[in-house]
């Protein structure tokens, strides 16, 4: 039985490996929940699941747990809560599904605990991946992915080396506007952002959909999970999701994944590894299907995919300002403070008021991050 501890429980990935683990329940020991603000559905979480340890984003939420939930529980709060229950709630395997490089530190004590990862937190790889993966090495632990796109590539690689690979093709939706030319998003809403064509999922990764932000976010989280360089990480535009992307070999040999899109699939396979089990999603019937297209992906009308490319090239502090700006630009496209164009103007901003730093340190990185928030806060 695996001791499991969910951070980002109440989110979109969160609720879903709780959906997930509820299935099997001879398989999975709950034994800490951590999430934000959304206290009511982590109460309900905790009901039901009775983990050891449970957090909530500060104290007078915190408060409210501990007035509701057994003398027991060990309930903590804020980013030190996170750390906590990453790192000493007793879990072997973390499910990493915060949103944003918030994941970072809770990510690097899972791995300090000696836990196996089921990473859905992008961010965490992006502004640290040569700090996450050599930790994780050294440890010995796994990193299993839990994004849609590097589970596929991780199961077409199926334990084939790097040697063997000739290029991973990501597949991109193209988003909520993807029917739309660059000269009629000049006044699109945050209501028609927020509607992804094929998933749902939380705000957060639809806008950066939208923008190609999660494609790039997701070139360097492959970088990093496959050890690939950029020039071997393609992306190609995949209207139905359905090809969760490809991994093309020396040999000419092309393997893809496929399926419906349902996060339970590559989630379960991240928590069930090596094995597989049946699972809820519905069955992909390709003959009521059809056609998959597939086109190349538009550097000029997505210039997020072209910046991430020039971040994960420039290395060292490039991506964590890459990551770290398009957060604070989103939170203000959210709020409506700024228009969905301006995503990328202030992510281009930043990124060219900022020296690289090379392998940096987790201080170095922490500090960065800090730097680019500030600098994607200033008024347009
Ligand atoms: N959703 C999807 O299908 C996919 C998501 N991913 C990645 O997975 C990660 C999670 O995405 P998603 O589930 O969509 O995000 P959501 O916004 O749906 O969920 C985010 C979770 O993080 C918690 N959280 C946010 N801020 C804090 C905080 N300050 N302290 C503690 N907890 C906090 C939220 O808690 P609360 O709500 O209680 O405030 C919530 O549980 C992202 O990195 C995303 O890119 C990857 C592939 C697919
Ligand atoms: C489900 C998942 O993994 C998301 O990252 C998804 O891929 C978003 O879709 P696009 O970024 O391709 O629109
Ligand atoms: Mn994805």
């Amino acid at each position: 039985m695996k001791k499991i501890a969910v951070l980002g429980s109440t989110g979109s990935i969160g609720t879903q490996t709780l959906d997930v683990i509820s299935r099997q329940p001879e398989d999975f020991q709950v034994v800490g929940l951590a999430a934000g603000n959304n206290v009511s559905l982590l109460l309900e979480q905790a009901r039901k699941f009775q983990p050891q340890w449970v957090s909530a984003a500060n104290e007078a939420l915190a408060d409210q747990l501990r007035a509701e939930l057994p003398a027991g529980v060990r309930v903590v709060s804020g980013e030190a809560g996170l750390t906590e229950i990453a790192g000493h709630s007793g879990a072997d395997y973390v499910v990493c599904a915060l949103v944003g490089s918030l994941g970072l530190k809770s990510t690097l004590a899972a791995i300090e605990a000696g836990a196996d990862i089921g990473l859905a937190n992008k961010e965490s790889l992006v502004t640290a991946g040569h700090l996450v993966m050599d930790r994780a090495r050294r440890k010995g632990i796994s990193i299993l992915p839990v994004d849609s796109e590097h589970s596929a590539i991780f199961q077409c690689l199926n334990g084939e080396s790097g040697k063997a690979v000739k290029r991973l093709m990501i597949t991109a939706s193209g988003g909520s506007f993807r029917n739309l030319g660059r000269d009629q998003l000049q006044n699109v809403t945050v209501e028609d952002a927020l509607k992804h064509p094929n998933w749902s999922m939380g705000a957060k990764i639809t806008i950066d959909s939208a923008t190609m932000v999660n494609k790039g976010l997701e070139v360097i989280e492959a970088h990093w999970l496959f050890d690939l360089p950029y020039d071997r990480i393609d992306v190609v535009l995949h209207p139905e999701s359905i090809v969760h992307s490809m991994v093309e070999f020396v040999d000419t040999s092309v393997m893809a994944q496929l399926g419906n899109p349902d996060m339970r699939v590559p989630i379960q396979y991240a928590l069930t590894f090596p094995e597989r089990k049946a699972s809820p999603a519905s069955p992909l019937d390709l003959l009521k299907q059809g056609t998959l297209h597939f086109k190349p992906m538009d550097f000029e009308r997505y210039p997020c995919m072209r910046m991430a490319y020039e971040a994960g090239r420039a290395g060292g502090t490039s991506p964590t300002v890459f990551s770290a700006a398009n957060e604070i630009a989103v939170a203000r496209f959210l709020r409506g403070e700024i228009s969905f164009l301006a995503i990328e103007e202030i992510i281009e901003k930043v990124l060219s008021r900022h020296t690289v730093a090379a392998s940096p340190s987790l201080e170095v990185i922490l500090e960065t991050d800090a730097w680019a928030r500030l600098e994607a806060s200033a008024k347009q």
